[in-house]
Protein backbone atom coordinates (compact mmCIF):
# COMPACT_ATOMS: atom_id res chain seq x y z
CA UNK A 1 0.00 0.00 0.00
CA UNK A 2 1.39 3.46 -0.44
CA UNK A 3 0.60 6.92 0.57
CA UNK A 4 0.13 9.24 -1.58
CA UNK A 5 -1.34 12.28 -0.46
CA UNK A 6 -0.99 15.83 -0.54
CA UNK A 7 -0.69 16.20 3.18
CA UNK A 8 2.28 13.57 2.83
CA UNK A 9 3.78 15.35 -0.08
CA UNK A 10 3.41 18.76 2.27
CA UNK A 11 5.40 17.48 4.84
CA UNK A 12 8.68 16.94 2.70
CA UNK A 13 10.16 20.26 3.69
CA UNK A 14 14.12 21.25 2.40
CA UNK A 15 15.31 20.63 5.79
CA UNK A 16 13.33 16.68 5.46
CA UNK A 17 15.19 15.98 2.33
CA UNK A 18 18.23 17.19 3.59
CA UNK A 19 17.80 14.54 6.10
CA UNK A 20 16.55 11.88 3.59
CA UNK A 21 19.87 12.59 1.54
CA UNK A 22 21.95 11.78 4.41
CA UNK A 23 20.23 9.14 5.55
CA UNK A 24 20.74 7.67 2.08
CA UNK A 25 24.54 8.38 1.56
CA UNK A 26 25.14 6.65 4.97
CA UNK A 27 22.88 3.74 3.65
CA UNK A 28 20.61 3.89 6.99
CA UNK A 29 17.15 2.83 6.74
CA UNK A 30 14.79 6.07 7.88
CA UNK A 31 10.94 5.44 7.95
CA UNK A 32 8.36 7.86 9.26
CA UNK A 33 6.46 5.81 12.75
CA UNK A 34 3.54 5.33 14.57
CA UNK A 35 1.27 8.99 15.21
CA UNK A 36 2.29 10.29 11.74
CA UNK A 37 1.80 7.25 9.99
CA UNK A 38 -1.93 6.83 11.63
CA UNK A 39 -2.83 10.26 10.92
CA UNK A 40 -2.46 10.37 7.36
CA UNK A 41 -3.56 7.15 6.86
CA UNK A 42 -6.31 8.75 8.36
CA UNK A 43 -6.07 11.62 5.91
CA UNK A 44 -4.86 14.39 9.15
CA UNK A 45 -2.13 16.51 8.60
CA UNK A 46 0.27 15.20 11.51
CA UNK A 47 1.21 17.21 13.68
CA UNK A 48 4.61 16.23 14.99
CA UNK A 49 6.85 13.46 12.96
CA UNK A 50 8.36 10.44 14.15
CA UNK A 51 11.28 8.72 12.93
CA UNK A 52 12.68 5.23 13.46
CA UNK A 53 16.01 3.82 12.10
CA UNK A 54 18.33 1.06 11.63
CA UNK A 55 21.48 3.07 12.63
CA UNK A 56 22.31 2.96 15.95
CA UNK A 57 22.78 5.94 18.43
CA UNK A 58 26.16 5.85 17.83
CA UNK A 59 26.64 5.84 14.19
CA UNK A 60 23.87 8.40 14.07
CA UNK A 61 26.09 10.61 16.06
CA UNK A 62 29.16 9.78 13.93
CA UNK A 63 27.08 9.87 10.90
CA UNK A 64 25.40 13.84 12.12
CA UNK A 65 29.10 14.44 13.17
CA UNK A 66 30.39 13.81 9.91
CA UNK A 67 27.82 15.96 8.17
CA UNK A 68 28.11 19.11 10.62
CA UNK A 69 24.37 18.90 11.60
CA UNK A 70 24.08 20.26 14.70
CA UNK A 71 22.40 17.48 18.03
CA UNK A 72 20.61 18.72 20.67
CA UNK A 73 18.67 17.42 23.32
CA UNK A 74 20.95 14.45 24.22
CA UNK A 75 18.95 12.92 26.99
CA UNK A 76 16.59 11.26 24.66
CA UNK A 77 19.95 8.95 23.61
CA UNK A 78 19.77 6.11 26.10
CA UNK A 79 16.51 5.46 24.70
CA UNK A 80 17.80 5.47 21.35
CA UNK A 81 16.10 8.62 20.43
CA UNK A 82 18.06 11.84 18.87
CA UNK A 83 17.53 15.04 17.65
CA UNK A 84 18.99 16.76 14.75
CA UNK A 85 17.95 20.95 14.07
CA UNK A 86 18.73 21.27 10.36
CA UNK A 87 19.42 24.73 8.87
CA UNK A 88 18.45 26.40 12.50
CA UNK A 89 14.87 25.90 11.16
CA UNK A 90 13.53 22.33 11.96
CA UNK A 91 14.14 19.63 14.52
CA UNK A 92 13.78 15.75 13.83
CA UNK A 93 13.23 13.15 16.23
CA UNK A 94 15.09 9.76 15.32
CA UNK A 95 15.10 6.68 17.35
CA UNK A 96 16.85 3.61 16.63
CA UNK A 97 14.53 0.54 15.91
CA UNK A 98 14.51 -1.57 19.74
CA UNK A 99 13.03 -4.06 21.71
CA UNK A 100 12.43 -3.46 25.18
CA UNK A 101 13.60 -5.49 27.86
CA UNK A 102 11.49 -5.67 30.48
CA UNK A 103 11.99 -6.18 34.20
CA UNK A 104 9.20 -6.60 37.22
CA UNK A 105 7.12 -4.21 35.13
CA UNK A 106 9.78 -1.84 34.87
CA UNK A 107 11.59 -0.93 31.70
CA UNK A 108 14.91 -2.25 32.61
CA UNK A 109 17.28 -1.81 29.53
CA UNK A 110 16.18 -1.48 25.92
CA UNK A 111 18.17 -3.95 23.35
CA UNK A 112 18.86 -1.93 19.74
CA UNK A 113 17.69 -4.07 16.69
CA UNK A 114 17.97 -4.24 12.82
CA UNK A 115 14.16 -5.66 12.75
CA UNK A 116 11.27 -3.37 11.68
CA UNK A 117 8.81 -6.33 13.02
CA UNK A 118 10.22 -6.44 16.37
CA UNK A 119 9.99 -2.57 16.77
CA UNK A 120 6.49 -2.48 15.88
CA UNK A 121 5.72 -5.43 18.41
CA UNK A 122 6.92 -3.30 21.11
CA UNK A 123 4.49 -0.87 20.66
CA UNK A 124 1.07 0.34 22.04
CA UNK A 125 -1.56 -0.15 19.91
CA UNK A 126 -1.87 -1.49 16.35
CA UNK A 127 -2.88 1.23 14.81
CA UNK A 128 0.58 3.01 16.22
CA UNK A 129 2.51 0.47 14.93
CA UNK A 130 2.82 1.15 11.59
CA UNK A 131 5.67 2.52 9.53
CA UNK A 132 5.79 4.87 6.47
CA UNK A 133 8.75 4.99 3.80
CA UNK A 134 9.81 8.15 2.23
CA UNK A 135 8.15 7.07 -1.17
CA UNK A 136 5.03 6.38 0.45
CA UNK A 137 5.34 2.47 1.17
CA UNK A 138 3.32 1.33 4.44
CA UNK A 139 4.93 -1.22 6.61
CA UNK A 140 2.34 -2.96 8.49
CA UNK A 141 3.51 -5.81 10.58
CA UNK A 142 0.19 -5.55 13.35
CA UNK A 143 -2.46 -5.23 11.38
CA UNK A 144 -2.50 -1.80 12.09
CA UNK A 145 -4.20 -1.04 8.35
CA UNK A 146 -7.16 -3.09 8.70
CA UNK A 147 -7.51 -1.76 12.39
CA UNK A 148 -7.82 1.98 11.06
CA UNK A 149 -10.30 0.69 8.69
CA UNK A 150 -12.72 -0.85 11.01
CA UNK A 151 -12.24 1.98 13.19
CA UNK A 152 -10.61 -0.42 15.73
CA UNK A 153 -8.44 0.04 18.35
CA UNK A 154 -6.68 -2.41 20.09
CA UNK A 155 -3.30 -3.55 22.09
CA UNK A 156 -0.55 -5.38 19.67
CA UNK A 157 -0.56 -9.17 21.04
CA UNK A 158 -1.52 -9.26 24.72
CA UNK A 159 -2.98 -6.05 25.96
CA UNK A 160 -2.30 -6.66 29.74
CA UNK A 161 1.34 -6.78 28.65
CA UNK A 162 1.24 -4.01 26.97
CA UNK A 163 -0.17 -2.06 29.88
CA UNK A 164 2.03 -3.37 32.07
CA UNK A 165 4.70 -2.35 30.45
CA UNK A 166 3.73 1.29 30.54
CA UNK A 167 0.84 2.03 32.76
CA UNK A 168 -0.02 5.19 30.48
CA UNK A 169 -0.94 3.58 27.58
CA UNK A 170 -4.51 3.09 29.31
CA UNK A 171 -4.93 6.63 29.13
CA UNK A 172 -3.52 6.35 25.37
CA UNK A 173 -6.18 3.40 25.05
CA UNK A 174 -8.94 5.91 25.56
CA UNK A 175 -7.40 9.12 23.80
CA UNK A 176 -7.08 7.18 20.80
CA UNK A 177 -10.85 5.14 20.91
CA UNK A 178 -12.10 9.00 21.04
CA UNK A 179 -9.84 9.73 18.37
CA UNK A 180 -11.23 6.34 15.81
CA UNK A 181 -13.80 4.45 17.28
CA UNK A 182 -17.02 5.02 16.18
CA UNK A 183 -18.20 4.37 19.24
CA UNK A 184 -16.16 4.65 22.13
CA UNK A 185 -18.28 3.28 24.43
CA UNK A 186 -17.54 -0.29 22.52
CA UNK A 187 -14.84 -2.00 23.75
CA UNK A 188 -14.14 -5.85 23.48
CA UNK A 189 -14.64 -7.78 26.50
CA UNK A 190 -11.08 -9.10 26.67
CA UNK A 191 -9.54 -5.42 26.64
CA UNK A 192 -11.95 -3.98 29.45
CA UNK A 193 -11.53 -7.14 31.65
CA UNK A 194 -7.48 -6.12 31.08
CA UNK A 195 -7.92 -2.29 31.52
CA UNK A 196 -10.29 -2.99 34.74
CA UNK A 197 -6.83 -5.31 36.00
CA UNK A 198 -4.47 -3.07 35.51
CA UNK A 199 -6.09 0.04 36.27
CA UNK A 200 -4.16 0.00 39.49
CA UNK A 201 -0.85 0.39 37.83
CA UNK A 202 -1.57 3.67 37.12
CA UNK A 203 -0.50 4.69 40.77
CA UNK A 204 2.59 4.56 39.93
CA UNK A 205 2.73 6.90 37.03
CA UNK A 206 3.75 10.62 37.75
CA UNK A 207 0.67 12.95 38.03
CA UNK A 208 2.21 15.51 35.09
CA UNK A 209 2.03 12.68 32.33
CA UNK A 210 -1.26 11.48 33.56
CA UNK A 211 -2.70 15.05 33.32
CA UNK A 212 -1.52 15.41 29.80
CA UNK A 213 -3.34 12.43 28.78
CA UNK A 214 -6.26 13.41 30.43
CA UNK A 215 -6.61 16.39 29.64
CA UNK A 216 -6.49 15.42 25.32
CA UNK A 217 -9.34 13.13 26.36
CA UNK A 218 -11.26 15.68 28.54
CA UNK A 219 -11.56 18.34 25.10
CA UNK A 220 -12.75 15.13 22.82
CA UNK A 221 -16.58 15.76 22.39
CA UNK A 222 -16.99 12.05 23.51
CA UNK A 223 -15.36 12.93 26.78
CA UNK A 224 -18.74 12.55 28.60
CA UNK A 225 -18.93 8.40 28.09
CA UNK A 226 -15.14 7.94 27.77
CA UNK A 227 -14.89 9.24 31.12
CA UNK A 228 -17.46 7.23 32.58
CA UNK A 229 -16.40 3.97 31.08
CA UNK A 230 -13.03 4.80 32.87
CA UNK A 231 -14.85 5.72 35.76
CA UNK A 232 -16.42 2.27 35.95
CA UNK A 233 -13.64 0.21 35.31
CA UNK A 234 -12.11 1.73 38.49
CA UNK A 235 -9.66 4.57 37.58
CA UNK A 236 -10.48 7.06 40.42
CA UNK A 237 -8.64 6.37 43.38
CA UNK A 238 -5.37 5.95 41.09
CA UNK A 239 -5.58 9.35 39.77
CA UNK A 240 -6.63 11.57 42.46
CA UNK A 241 -10.48 11.20 42.50
CA UNK A 242 -10.62 8.87 45.48
CA UNK A 243 -13.20 6.71 46.27
CA UNK A 244 -16.54 8.31 45.60
CA UNK A 245 -16.34 11.18 42.78
CA UNK A 246 -19.86 12.60 41.98
CA UNK A 247 -20.40 10.79 38.52
CA UNK A 248 -23.95 12.11 38.55
CA UNK A 249 -22.92 15.91 38.95
CA UNK A 250 -20.36 14.96 35.50
CA UNK A 251 -22.92 13.43 33.64
CA UNK A 252 -25.40 16.37 34.13
CA UNK A 253 -22.80 19.05 33.62
CA UNK A 254 -21.13 17.14 30.48
CA UNK A 255 -24.58 16.64 28.89
CA UNK A 256 -26.05 20.33 29.42
CA UNK A 257 -22.33 21.35 27.98
CA UNK A 258 -22.60 19.13 24.66
CA UNK A 259 -26.40 19.99 23.99
CA UNK A 260 -26.10 23.84 24.53
CA UNK A 261 -22.48 23.24 22.55
CA UNK A 262 -20.75 24.53 24.49
CA UNK A 263 -17.19 23.32 25.64
CA UNK A 264 -15.91 23.34 28.77
CA UNK A 265 -11.96 23.13 30.01
CA UNK A 266 -10.88 19.78 30.76
CA UNK A 267 -10.66 21.12 34.82
CA UNK A 268 -14.12 22.41 34.71
CA UNK A 269 -15.22 18.87 33.86
CA UNK A 270 -12.99 17.09 35.94
CA UNK A 271 -14.26 20.03 38.95
CA UNK A 272 -17.91 18.20 38.52
CA UNK A 273 -16.48 15.12 40.35
CA UNK A 274 -15.67 17.08 43.07
CA UNK A 275 -17.17 17.75 46.37
CA UNK A 276 -15.56 19.09 48.60
CA UNK A 277 -12.39 21.66 48.95
CA UNK A 278 -10.93 18.68 49.86
CA UNK A 279 -11.17 16.49 46.78
CA UNK A 280 -9.67 19.52 45.06
CA UNK A 281 -6.73 19.40 46.75
CA UNK A 282 -6.25 15.88 46.53
CA UNK A 283 -6.91 16.05 42.86
CA UNK A 284 -3.94 18.64 42.69
CA UNK A 285 -2.03 17.06 45.04
CA UNK A 286 -2.51 14.20 42.70
CA UNK A 287 -2.18 15.50 38.95
CA UNK A 288 -0.05 18.99 39.40
CA UNK A 289 -1.56 20.76 36.86
CA UNK A 290 -0.86 24.64 36.70
CA UNK A 291 -1.97 27.40 39.53
CA UNK A 292 -4.79 28.42 36.73
CA UNK A 293 -6.32 24.93 36.51
CA UNK A 294 -6.17 24.86 40.43
CA UNK A 295 -7.72 28.22 40.67
CA UNK A 296 -10.78 27.44 38.52
CA UNK A 297 -11.01 23.51 40.14
CA UNK A 298 -11.45 25.53 43.78
CA UNK A 299 -13.56 28.14 42.47
CA UNK A 300 -16.04 25.40 40.65
CA UNK A 301 -16.64 23.66 43.74
CA UNK A 302 -16.72 26.83 46.07
CA UNK A 303 -19.56 28.58 44.00
CA UNK A 304 -21.14 25.97 41.71
CA UNK A 305 -24.41 26.80 43.70
CA UNK A 306 -24.26 30.31 43.13
CA UNK A 307 -27.38 31.68 41.47
CA UNK A 308 -27.83 34.63 39.37
CA UNK A 309 -30.12 37.90 41.14
CA UNK A 310 -33.57 37.83 39.75
CA UNK A 311 -33.20 41.36 38.22
CA UNK A 312 -29.24 41.50 38.08
CA UNK A 313 -28.45 38.58 37.45
CA UNK A 314 -24.60 38.71 37.22
CA UNK A 315 -24.69 40.68 40.62
CA UNK A 316 -23.61 38.03 42.78
CA UNK A 317 -20.83 36.98 39.73
CA UNK A 318 -19.54 40.74 39.66
CA UNK A 319 -19.52 41.09 43.60
CA UNK A 320 -17.02 38.01 43.67
CA UNK A 321 -14.74 39.71 41.08
CA UNK A 322 -14.63 43.39 42.67
CA UNK A 323 -13.36 41.01 46.07
CA UNK A 324 -10.78 39.37 44.44
CA UNK A 325 -7.30 39.21 45.62
CA UNK A 326 -6.35 38.06 42.58
CA UNK A 327 -6.07 39.47 39.21
CA UNK A 328 -9.11 40.90 37.83
CA UNK A 329 -9.18 39.71 34.43
CA UNK A 330 -8.25 35.87 36.04
CA UNK A 331 -11.14 36.11 38.24
CA UNK A 332 -13.86 37.02 35.11
CA UNK A 333 -12.81 34.11 33.38
CA UNK A 334 -13.88 32.15 36.42
CA UNK A 335 -16.94 33.62 36.93
CA UNK A 336 -17.85 33.34 33.32
CA UNK A 337 -16.46 29.67 33.10
CA UNK A 338 -18.91 28.97 36.15
CA UNK A 339 -21.81 30.34 34.48
CA UNK A 340 -20.96 27.93 31.51
CA UNK A 341 -20.70 25.12 33.89
CA UNK A 342 -23.71 26.05 35.07
CA UNK A 343 -25.62 25.94 31.53
CA UNK A 344 -25.83 29.87 31.32
CA UNK A 345 -24.01 30.42 28.05
CA UNK A 346 -25.71 33.76 26.84
CA UNK A 347 -24.80 35.03 30.83
CA UNK A 348 -21.76 33.85 30.30
CA UNK A 349 -20.99 36.06 27.12
CA UNK A 350 -22.24 39.08 28.87
CA UNK A 351 -20.28 38.45 31.79
CA UNK A 352 -16.51 37.95 29.89
CA UNK A 353 -17.84 41.72 28.42
CA UNK A 354 -18.12 43.32 31.26
CA UNK A 355 -15.23 45.80 32.55
CA UNK A 356 -15.20 46.01 35.91
CA UNK A 357 -15.58 49.82 37.74
CA UNK A 358 -12.62 51.02 39.39
CA UNK A 359 -13.27 52.22 43.36
CA UNK A 360 -13.34 56.00 42.83
CA UNK A 361 -11.49 56.95 46.77
CA UNK A 362 -8.76 56.47 47.48
CA UNK A 363 -5.75 57.39 50.70
CA UNK A 364 -5.45 60.48 49.52
CA UNK A 365 -8.58 61.38 49.54
CA UNK A 366 -9.30 60.05 53.14
CA UNK A 367 -6.33 61.64 54.51
CA UNK A 368 -8.09 65.33 53.54
CA UNK A 369 -10.77 64.83 55.32
CA UNK A 370 -9.06 63.85 58.34
CA UNK A 371 -8.96 60.19 58.74
CA UNK A 372 -6.12 58.71 60.75
CA UNK A 373 -3.76 56.05 58.58
CA UNK A 374 -3.71 52.69 59.89
CA UNK A 375 -6.87 50.72 61.00
CA UNK A 376 -9.32 53.68 60.95
CA UNK A 377 -8.24 54.10 57.56
CA UNK A 378 -8.99 51.16 56.74
CA UNK A 379 -12.12 50.57 58.44
CA UNK A 380 -13.40 53.61 56.52
CA UNK A 381 -12.44 52.48 53.40
CA UNK A 382 -14.16 49.14 54.09
CA UNK A 383 -17.49 50.77 54.68
CA UNK A 384 -16.84 53.36 51.86
CA UNK A 385 -16.56 50.32 49.71
CA UNK A 386 -19.40 48.44 50.84
CA UNK A 387 -21.69 51.82 49.84
CA UNK A 388 -19.97 51.59 46.38
CA UNK A 389 -20.87 47.78 46.12
CA UNK A 390 -24.35 48.42 47.36
CA UNK A 391 -25.06 51.05 45.22
CA UNK A 392 -24.37 48.96 42.36
CA UNK A 393 -21.08 50.90 41.83
CA UNK A 394 -22.91 53.68 40.74
CA UNK A 395 -22.20 56.41 43.82
CA UNK A 396 -19.63 59.29 42.07
CA UNK A 397 -16.20 60.23 43.67
CA UNK A 398 -17.70 63.26 45.34
CA UNK A 399 -20.58 61.64 46.81
CA UNK A 400 -18.54 59.69 48.26
CA UNK A 401 -16.14 61.58 49.47
CA UNK A 402 -18.32 63.99 50.80
CA UNK A 403 -20.11 61.12 53.01
CA UNK A 404 -16.52 60.45 54.55
CA UNK A 405 -17.43 62.77 57.65
CA UNK A 406 -20.77 60.71 58.41
CA UNK A 407 -18.92 57.73 57.74
CA UNK A 408 -16.70 58.05 60.58
CA UNK A 409 -19.31 59.89 63.12
CA UNK A 410 -20.88 55.70 62.85
CA UNK A 411 -17.32 54.13 63.63
CA UNK A 412 -16.23 56.41 66.11
CA UNK A 413 -13.29 57.88 64.07
CA UNK A 414 -12.34 61.15 65.60
CA UNK A 415 -10.83 63.68 62.83
CA UNK A 416 -7.21 64.06 62.81
CA UNK A 417 -5.43 67.77 61.93
CA UNK A 418 -2.87 67.93 60.06
N1 LIG B 1 3.42 4.80 25.97
C1 LIG B 1 3.72 4.75 24.68
C2 LIG B 1 3.95 5.95 23.97
C3 LIG B 1 4.27 5.88 22.62
N2 LIG B 1 4.37 4.67 22.00
C4 LIG B 1 4.75 4.58 20.57
O1 LIG B 1 5.50 5.72 20.20
C5 LIG B 1 4.85 6.44 19.15
C6 LIG B 1 5.03 7.93 19.33
O2 LIG B 1 4.49 8.35 20.56
P1 LIG B 1 3.80 9.74 20.78
O3 LIG B 1 4.41 10.79 19.92
O4 LIG B 1 3.72 9.97 22.25
O5 LIG B 1 2.28 9.50 20.32
P2 LIG B 1 1.66 9.48 18.87
O6 LIG B 1 1.08 8.13 18.63
O7 LIG B 1 2.63 9.99 17.88
O8 LIG B 1 0.44 10.47 19.02
P3 LIG B 1 0.42 12.05 18.93
O9 LIG B 1 -0.27 12.34 17.66
O10 LIG B 1 -0.32 12.45 20.13
O11 LIG B 1 1.86 12.51 18.94
C7 LIG B 1 3.41 5.96 19.20
O12 LIG B 1 2.77 6.08 17.96
C8 LIG B 1 3.56 4.51 19.62
O13 LIG B 1 3.94 3.71 18.54
C9 LIG B 1 4.13 3.50 22.72
O14 LIG B 1 4.21 2.43 22.16
N3 LIG B 1 3.82 3.56 24.05
MG1 LIG C 1 3.90 11.68 18.03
Amino acid sequence: MKVESEDFKSIFTDELVQLQKIFEKHNYEIRFAGGPVRDLLMNIKPHDLDFATTATPQQMKDMFNSENIRMINLTGEKHGTITVRINEQENFEITTLRIDVVNHGRHAEVEFTQDWELDANRRDLTVNSMFLGFDGTVYDYCGGWEDLQKRRVAFVGDARTRMQEDYLRILRYFRFCARISPDPNLHEPDTEAALRENMEGLSRISGERIWLELKQILSNRHAGPLLETMLRLGIAPYIGLGEDPNVKEFKVIWERAKNNNVELLPITLLSALLDSEGAAASLHARLKYPNFDKDLSFFIVEHRNLLPEPFKPLRPYQMIVIDTKQKMKDAIFRGAELLRYQGKQELANEFEKWVPPRFPVGGADLKDKGVPGGKPMSMVIQKLRSKWKDNDFQISHEDLVRSIPEVMEDLGIKVQKS
